[in-house]
Order: C-alpha cells, then sequence, then structure tokens
C-alpha cells in the first residue's frame, strides 16, 4: 500500500521529555524520542502509560488551543512542574484534548501539551489540527437541547451545566437550551414551534421519558411534513434526518445504556461531539386503528405493565419506586389471559437466543440497512405480493401469561446490564417478543433472577421468545363476543366493574401496556417495527478496551 506523506512532524516537549510528534493518515501520534526512552513518565493515553508510544485518532481529538506557557503546565489534568530550562527552550505551546477511554465503556476528554522551540512551529501545529478537524463532516455544530428539571434524581440541570455545557463549549458547539416547564413540553416545541433547520441534532437531558418526548415530536413532525397518516398502522414511516443525543439523568436510563454502554453524561457529550450515529428501531402502537405511540426500548403487559402503573403513585421515592412497585407486583403473582399473534421475522441474520450480541458496527444491523436501500426501490405491486404472503405467516398463542414483552433493543440497564433480551439488535428492524406463561412464584423468580446472571432467562419450560415484525394482543376481555360463550360474557363484565371498583376484592384482570415507560390506555394493541426510524448520536456498545484495539499498534 502506498505510503501516505506526513502532513506534520516534529520534536516536542511533553512532560519535560522530548517526544517525535507526528500528524498523519488522519491520527496524532507521539513517541519518545531514544534519548528520552530511558526516563520513561508514567501515566499517558487511555491509561497505558508504560508505553513510550500513543496515539489518538483525529475523529476523536475534541479540541485544540494555543496555551500559555507557565512553569507550571496541566496535562492529563494533573499539574506537572515544567523546568525552568525546559520553559527557556520551548516556551510556546498547544494543548490538544481527545478522548480517553476509560473502564467500562467510559469516556473522557483528556489533555495532553506540547511545548514548542518557536511560536510559528506552534500556531502551524493548531491551524493544521484544525484543519483536519474541519474536514470531519459528521460533527455537530448548533444544537437544539432539551432539560427536564424533575427527571430521575431532579439532576438535570446541574448535570448539563457542570458536565456537559463546559465540553461543549470546548468543541465549539453552540447551543440553544430549554428548560422544561411541563412534561411534554419538548414534544409539543419539536412538533410544532422549533426551527429544526437550525440545528444538527437535538439533545435531551434526562431519563427514557424525555427521550421519548424527543421522537415522539420529531417523528410526527417528519410525518407530517411527508404527508404520511401516523394513524394508520399500514403506512411505511418516514425517517427522521436529525440525530438525537441523551445525557442520562433518569431513572433506568435505558436506551442511553443499551446504545452506549453506560449512562454517564461526559461519555454521552463525547459521542455527541465526536459526531456518531446510531439508527434505532421504533416500534408504532395502534389500537383500532388510531396511533396511540411509538416504543423504542420495551413494551410491556403484565408484569411490567403492573410495576409501571403502581410506581406512578410512587413517583415521590425516585428511582427506588421501581424496585418497591417491581417486588409489590411479584408478590401479587396476576396473570392475564388473552391471544398474541405475531408476524415472525424470517430474512433477517440473527435470533433471540444468539450468544453473539449487537456492538458498534453490527453486521446484523448493517445487513438490514442494506436491505432497506434495498426494498425502497421496490414498486407498490410487490408490496402488496408481499403482504398477501405475509398474512400465511401469522402465529397465533393464545394462553394465560405473567408477561408479554417486545423489546426492541436489548433493554440493558444498570438494573439488569444484560437487558431483558441480551441478543436483541438496536437497529435490524425486529423486536424480540417474549411469553411468559403462568407458572408459579419461584420459577417466575428464577426467571426474573436470570435477568442479572449468564443464565439464559428463555431456557425455561414456560418462557418463549420470537423475533417479530409485527404483533397483535387481545385480552381476553376484548375478543369478539362470538368466542365467548354466555358464562365467560358475564364474567367480561364483571371483570370490568372490578377494575373501576377495586375495593370488591376480585383480583384485577387486566393489566396495562408499559410502552417505554407510559401507562398505554389501551390493552387491545397491534404493534409493528419500523427499521431504523431515528438516528442517535452514539455508536453502540464498543467491543474491545482501546488498549487491546488492534487499531493502534503502537500503544503496547
Ligand atoms: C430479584 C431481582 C430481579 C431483578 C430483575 C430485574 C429485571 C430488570 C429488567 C429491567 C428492564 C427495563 C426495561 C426498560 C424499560 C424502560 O423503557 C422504562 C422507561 O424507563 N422503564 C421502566 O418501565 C422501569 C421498569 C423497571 C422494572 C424493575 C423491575 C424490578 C423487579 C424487581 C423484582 C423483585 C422481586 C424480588 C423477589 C424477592
Ligand atoms: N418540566 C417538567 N415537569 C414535569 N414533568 C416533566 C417536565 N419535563 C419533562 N417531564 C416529564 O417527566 C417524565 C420523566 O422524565 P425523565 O424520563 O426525564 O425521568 P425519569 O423520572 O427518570 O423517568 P424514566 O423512568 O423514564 O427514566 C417524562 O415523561 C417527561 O414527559
Ligand atoms: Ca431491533
Amino acid at each position: 500500500m502506498e505510503k501516505q506523506p506526513k502532513l506534520l512532524s516534529s520534536q516536542l516537549l511533553l512532560k519535560n521529555r522530548l517526544f517525535e510528534v507526528t500528524l498523519q493518515r488522519a491520527t496524532l501520534s507521539w513517541k519518545d524520542t531514544p534519548a528520552a526512552g530511558r526516563r520513561r513518565a508514567s501515566g499517558g493515553i487511555n491509561g497505558t502509560l508504560k508505553v513510550g508510544s500513543y496515539c489518538v485518532p483525529v475523529s476523536e481529538i475534541i479540541a485544540v488551543r494555543e496555551t500559555e506557557v507557565d512553569s507550571r503546565t496541566k496535562d492529563d489534568g494533573r499539574w506537572q512542574k515544567m523546568s525552568q530550562a525546559s520553559a527557556g527552550t520551548h516556551p510556546f505551546a498547544f494543548t490538544v484534548s481527545y478522548v480517553d477511554r476509560g473502564s467500562r465503556h467510559r469516556w473522557r476528554c483528556s489533555d495532553v501539551t506540547f511545548h514548542c522551540p518557536d511560536g510559528a512551529l506552534c500556531h502551524q501545529w493548531v491551524q493544521t489540527i484544525k484543519e483536519q478537524l474541519l474536514l470531519l463532516t459528521n460533527r455537530p455544530k448548533h444544537l437544539l437541547v432539551y432539560i427536564n428539571p424533575f427527571g430521575g434524581k431532579q439532576q438535570g440541570k446541574r448535570i448539563y451545566e457542570q458536565k456537559v455545557a463546559p465540553l461543549f463549549s470546548r468543541a465549539s458547539i453552540s447551543t440553544d437550551v430549554i428548560v422544561t416547564e411541563r412534561a411534554n413540553h419538548a414534544r409539543d416545541h419539536l412538533r410544532t414551534d422549533a426551527d429544526l433547520k437550525k440545528y444538527d441534532g437535538v439533545v435531551c437531558v434526562g431519563g427514557d421519558g424525555m427521550f421519548s418526548e424527543v421522537i415522539h415530536g420529531l417523528i410526527s413532525r417528519t410525518q407530517r411534513e411527508a404527508g404520511v397518516d401516523e394513524n394508520c398502522p399500514e403506512e411505511k414511516l418516514v425517517p427522521c434526518d436529525l440525530r438525537i443525543g441523551i445525557i442520562p439523568a433518569g431513572s433506568t436510563d435505558c436506551i442511553c445504556y443499551a446504545t452506549v454502554g453506560v449512562n454517564d453524561p461526559i461519555t454521552s457529550a463525547l459521542h455527541i461531539i465526536v459526531g456518531d450515529s446510531q439508527a434505532l428501531d421504533v416500534c408504532s402502537v395502534h389500537h383500532n386503528s388510531t396511533f396511540l405511540r411509538y416504543s423504542v426500548s420495551l413494551l410491556g403487559y403484565g408484569f411490567y405493565g403492573d410495576v409501571l402503573t403502581d410506581s406512578e403513585r410512587k413517583r415521590w421515592m425516585g428511582p427506588a419506586r421501581y424496585d418497591i412497585s417491581g417486588l409489590k407486583t411479584f408478590l401479587t403473582h396476576n396473570y392475564y389471559e388473552g391471544t398474541v399473534s405475531f408476524l415472525p421475522a424470517t430474512d433477517i441474520l440473527g435470533t433471540p437466543r444468539d450468544k453473539t450480541k449487537c456492538r458498534a458496527g453490527c453486521y446484523v444491523c448493517q445487513d438490514s440497512e442494506w436491505r432497506l436501500s434495498e426494498d425502497k426501490q421496490l414498486c407498490k405491486l410487490d408490496e402488496d405480493v408481499l403482504d398477501q404472503e405475509e398474512d400465511g405467516r401469522w402465529q397465533v398463542i393464545r394462553s394465560k401469561f405473567l408477561a408479554i414483552n417486545a423489546a426492541s433493543m436489548s433493554c440493558a440497564c444498570p438494573r439488569s446490564p444484560k437487558g431483558l433480551s441480551p441478543a436483541a439488535h438496536l437497529a435490524d428492524g425486529t423486536a424480540d417478543l417474549i411469553l411468559v406463561r403462568k407458572c408459579s412464584r419461584l420459577d417466575f423468580l428464577r426467571h426474573l433472577l436470570r435477568h442479572t446472571s449468564k443464565d439464559d432467562q428463555f431456557d425455561l419450560a414456560f418462557v418463549e421468545v420470537h423475533r417479530v415484525r409485527r404483533f397483535r394482543f387481545t385480552p381476553k376481555h376484548c375478543e369478539s363476543d362470538s368466542e365467548l360463550d354466555l358464562k365467560e360474557s358475564g364474567k367480561k363484565l364483571f371483570s370490568h366493574i372490578c377494575r373501576d371498583h377495586p375495593a370488591c376484592g376480585c383480583a384485577t384482570v387486566n393489566s396495562n401496556w408499559n410502552c417505554d415507560g407510559e401507562i398505554l390506555q389501551h390493552a387491545a394493541i397491534e404493534v409493528r417495527v419500523h427499521c431504523q426510524l431515528v438516528k442517535l448520536f452514539a455508536r453502540g456498545i464498543e467491543e474491545l478496551p482501546v488498549f487491546e484495539d488492534p487499531c493502534c499498534p503502537s500503544a503496547i
């Protein structure tokens, strides 16, 4: 392969030692010169300070600036004393801020300061790195930020001001910030008022509920402008152009955790700054041809619906409400009867029982992206033929369930780091439909406990999982009268009364759907997965820590 010319190469001082610093092939690297090799310092890039050679891809440089030279300079966040002699021979300096990987998918912004013998050289380094940064067209310049001051532990505003805003300003990103004043403020603003042409992305500071507001606003706006009727379950929805960033400050933060690998505001801010992009599947939920909501993580009837219903009454408890309501719901042990019908996804690479997981650069999601672009070229006639073929493939299950869960992503979160469906994909156009049939409390506990261990939560006789493109659910009380005998109809009427008058002491017979943390008003629903409908400032969970990364062979 042809060797690319070095853009720049100089011997510069770093922490009083001479380094050979190079900028080539979109990578900034620096290594000990032989003379300095004998005196290796501790500390350095990505925590690998014992080595004498470091590299940072330009795509992970946050900013570069000329620095005042003092006999003390701040490298890697720590003050270093610079010898008088070094300050004399290298009186000019520039500082590069870059992404430094910590443990468990955490990113930090680190600084490295190089000292130059003359001002012209220093200026040339800064200009050349700036020019390289300008070539990165995927980075956002202007963002619209919504902060929920009441999400999670009510720390949203503080987290943004102290941890995120300084990073955005260092990366020269300008922002319009709106602190929400009521629920659905962000959704309504995005749907109608916001001048979206001005922005390269939208950021929400809050939990899964805030993210849900943002996607509802953006998706509705996009469909309205494209003339697509959201109420029609058969409509193919138009993907949204603007990317969304999530600064986690909520109770569950499942979408952030499952797309980045950690719920950490600084890590998320850095993914936004470097301009990452990760597509996400979105489920549309309808009842009788009326649009209800969109979901990107969990649609859960039975257990997770009941946990949510109960936890809404305990909002004042903060994130702990889910554990208290979880325990209560577990002990109540209600089951629900109904019919689930679903369209299995047949033309995809993965299955819900795969050992491999969706990770950054996932080939299963890439394959779906390729199919999506092929599908766009299909004519209307082909679509009709496909619809007819689909009709014959629907499967129907009528049973008693403790839980019916549809996960369009793993739903990994701090409570369950592998998630509800560990092998689910972020952007493959499918959801994993998990059916937990009526079983004993002990068996259900075994199933729940497996969400927190390495054991397979699906490897139980009363649990089944299907990868689906669409599904429907009809609770028993909503099934048409022709399917029920007279006695059943009587019960149906009675069940409604009991639901409305819990004081009568009858066990509840209906649950509610938990749709990404919101309760749906209808139990009979129809769901369709829309492949890659929205995009996030994320890249999926990275597989390897960087010191194991073969792309950086010198950091060994
Ligand atoms: C024994 C320990 C078992 C632990 C099992 C943990 C499984 C946890 C799986 C969490 C899946 C979260 C899916 C994400 C849903 C989000 O779109 C939504 C909006 O933020 N969050 C919730 O609905 C919030 C849902 C929060 C659900 C919490 C459930 C907690 C269950 C606790 C059961 C205790 C049984 C104890 C028996 C002795
Ligand atoms: N200013 C506001 N006042 C009251 N509610 C708001 C406000 N702004 C947003 N909300 C609503 O607060 C709800 C919860 O917010 P958010 O998701 O940020 O945090 P959370 O309590 O941790 O929830 P989750 O469990 O979804 O992570 C959202 O549904 C959102 O619609
Ligand atoms: Ca999916």
